[in-house]
């Protein structure tokens, strides 16, 4: 069965990446491999794809994320996202995905390979037989094995270096100040906590860190001079981190005795610059970044970010998004039921409070109520997302579709809007049910007037009549409305829904049946539900809802014929014009009636 019911979501892949995990999509995605696109060329036809897959070449700026009218995922097949702007796409909900461990060995080889190269003069040697020279005295080169190799980051990659280094007889010291000393032990690593204790020691020095503001340019020309005479630096992690500048001044002079570079400032290196003068410097060993160039690790990187690449067009949470909270796989297949629960709560309650005679007036102040098992998941980021993405996508078109787990905060923020997310252990309104999810709304008087803070989630058993309250559960993985403001209720939020409020007396359904059919709309099935017994006894039962023109109040008081008021839901066939619904309470003598698309 195909995954997809309308047309096949569309993948952009401008870089070379592995069919393995391309293979994974091409069942149910429409795949376009378009390799050696120019920047102008990805522009303009960025707007027709739903996910992009890059590695380190394509430049996923501000501007190409914001002509991406559809785009859901940037995946990296990778580990380094300097070249996507992480910041831009979290502002537009769109998730970035990478490869945080598929090229570990892969990195951490080429180092140890570069290493060994430059130590036994490799590529000279090489150069030099194949010139058709027998130079055996001018190669000769140093041993690996007792001598110091000094790691500056101690993460996934520098660890692996280090295990390797340690196989091949060296003294390991590294500078982490986030490395764990446990960690690092278990390596036989000695962690060092300063960089001058660090070069002062030793003979190699390699760079593992990513580039970020602490280690831009953390190797210098005063750094260099720490060094050893005759010792040797390598940089398998990114341009940057190293000043080329200082590095090339230092092989001039002859303090260092070598250089095995991977990574670039400019990539490819801008001819006449520094990198290039750098590159082509006899004791230079360089490769054209290459630390994750094999066969396992592109499968690795590539299987990796497909398969977050289907999750997320899918619906699912990827497991490594940079721009995402972390959520474990069995957190959120407890949490999706709810997730689509709240997202159809929030939604409800737009439409329907915005479909009130009167209109309604705004209130941006909510709480979020979990009860019973629900109330025991901690994360529940998504469930807020899934609010946010209700409230808002009713009134929002495309901007409200893209909410997401990545923006919701961002957003809501924007807007205005507050949730008080709440969980209550207390089983009393939960008798029925399991779980219990119930959205209140806070009138504005009491939201303006105080910041937002905790409610006493009994709040949500219900002395005030007319809040605007919504509760629902899931019975199995369907969603179920258990409560729509005052009235007790049971029905599934999907589809057309016309929501009608009516002296319960005989004759009104029949009256609404009839003026619907008038109107050709087809009644697929209905649910008449009371006001809650738990409704009735307040005495506090006045909302203020502004004058259909806006300009007067009206105060509206509960009747004492509350008790014999129902709530009747139709699913329809569908929509139904303004006219209907103002028919429906004029002539069908509802006392109020909306419909909405759930
Ligand atoms: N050349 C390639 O093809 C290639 C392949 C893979 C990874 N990489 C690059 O290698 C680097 C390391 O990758 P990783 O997967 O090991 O990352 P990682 O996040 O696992 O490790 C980075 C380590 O750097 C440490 N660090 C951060 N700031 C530091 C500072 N100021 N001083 C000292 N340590 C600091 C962190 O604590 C962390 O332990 C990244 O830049 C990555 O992009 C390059
Ligand atoms: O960040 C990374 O994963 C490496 O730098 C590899 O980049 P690449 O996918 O362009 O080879």
């Amino acid at each position: 069965m195909p995954l997809f019911k309308e047309a096949p979501p569309k993948v952009l892949v401008p870089e070379k990446l592995s069919a393995d995990g391309l293979a994974l999509l091409r069942g149910s995605l429409d795949v376009d491999e378009r390799k050696g696109l120019t920047p102008e060329e990805l522009l303009e036809i960025i707007p027709n794809y739903d996910a992009l897959l890059v590695r380190s070449e394509t430049k996923v700026t501000a501007t190409v994320l914001q002509a991406a009218r559809r785009l859901k995922v940037v995946a990296r097949a990778g580990v380094g996202v300097d070249n996507v702007d992480v910041a831009e796409a979290t502002k537009l909900g769109i998730v970035v995905v990478n490869s945080p461990s598929g090229n570990i060995g892969a990195a951490a080889e080429h180092t140890i390979a570069l290493m060994m190269a430059m130590a036994r003069k490799i590529p000279e040697g090489c150069a030099s037989l194949k010139d058709g020279k027998w130079e055996r005295s001018k190669f000769v080169g140093v041993e690996v094995k007792g001598k110091v190799l000094g790691i500056i980051g101690l993460g996934k990659v520098g660890l692996t270096v280090a295990r390797l280094a340690k196989g091949l007889g060296m003294t390991v010291n590294a500078l982490d100040p986030y490395a764990s000393p446990a960690v690092a032990a278990s390596a036989s690593v000695t962690l060092v906590t300063s960089l001058p204790e660090l070069l002062k020691s030793a003979d190699f020095l390699t760079i593992h860190t990513p580039l970020i503001a602490s280690t831009r340019g953390m190797i210098g020309e005063a750094e260099l001079a720490q060094m050893k005479p005759g010792s040797r630096i390598l940089n398998v992690a990114r341009g940057g981190t190293i000043d080329e500048a200082a590095l090339l001044a230092s092989l001039e002079s002859g303090h260092l005795a070598g250089a095995a570079v991977d990574v670039f400032t400019s990539e490819p290196p801008v001819a006449a610059s520094t990198a290039s003068k750098l590159i082509a410097h006899p004791r230079a060993v360089v490769t054209p970044h290459l630390g994750a160039s094999t066969v396992e690790a592109q499968e690795n990187v590539s299987v990796d970010v497909c398969e977050q690449v289907l999750d997320i067009l899918n619906g699912s949470l990827p497991r490594s998004a940079v721009n995402a909270p972390l959520i474990l796989p069995e957190e959120y297949q407890k949490l999706q039921p709810f997730v689509r629960l709240v997202e159809k709560i929030g939604s409800l309650y737009t439409q329907h409070y915005a479909g009130l005679p009167g209109g309604a007036p705004a209130r941006n102040t909510f709480d979020l109520i979990y009860q019973g098992e629900v109330a025991s998941i901690n994360n529940t980021k998504p469930l807020f997302a899934a609010l946010i993405k209700g409230l808002l996508a009713p009134i929002s078109g495309s901007e409200g579709i893209n909410i997401n787990i990545v923006n919701a905060e961002l957003v809501a923020r924007e807007r205005g809007i507050f949730v008080n997310e709440q969980h209550s252990r207390d089983p009393a309104d939960t008798s029925s049910y399991s779980s219990l999810v119930t959205l209140v709304a806070r009138p504005p008087s009491r939201a303006s007037s105080r910041a937002p803070g905790p409610t006493d989630p009994s709040a949500a058993g219900a002395q005030v009549p007319h809040q605007r309250i919504i509760s629902g559960t899931c019975s199995g993985d369907q969603p179920l409305i258990t409560r729509l403001g005052r009235f007790e209720a049971s029905f599934e939020p999907e589809g057309t829904l016309l929501i009608c409020e009516n002296y319960d007396s005989p004759g009104k359904i029949g009256v609404v049946g009839s003026l619907l059919g008038q109107e050709g709309v087809n009644i697929n099935f209905m649910t008449v539900s009371p006001v809650s017994p738990k409704l009735t006894t307040g005495s506090d039962q006045v909302e203020s809802i502004p004058s259909k023109d806006g300009s007067a109040e009206i105060m509206v008081k509960e009747d004492m014929h509350a008790s014999k008021e129902a709530l009747m839901i139709l699913g329809i066939d569908r929509g139904v014009s303004a006219r209907v619904t103002e028919d429906l309470v004029k002539e069908g003598g509802v006392l109020s009636a909306c419909a909405v698309t759930l």
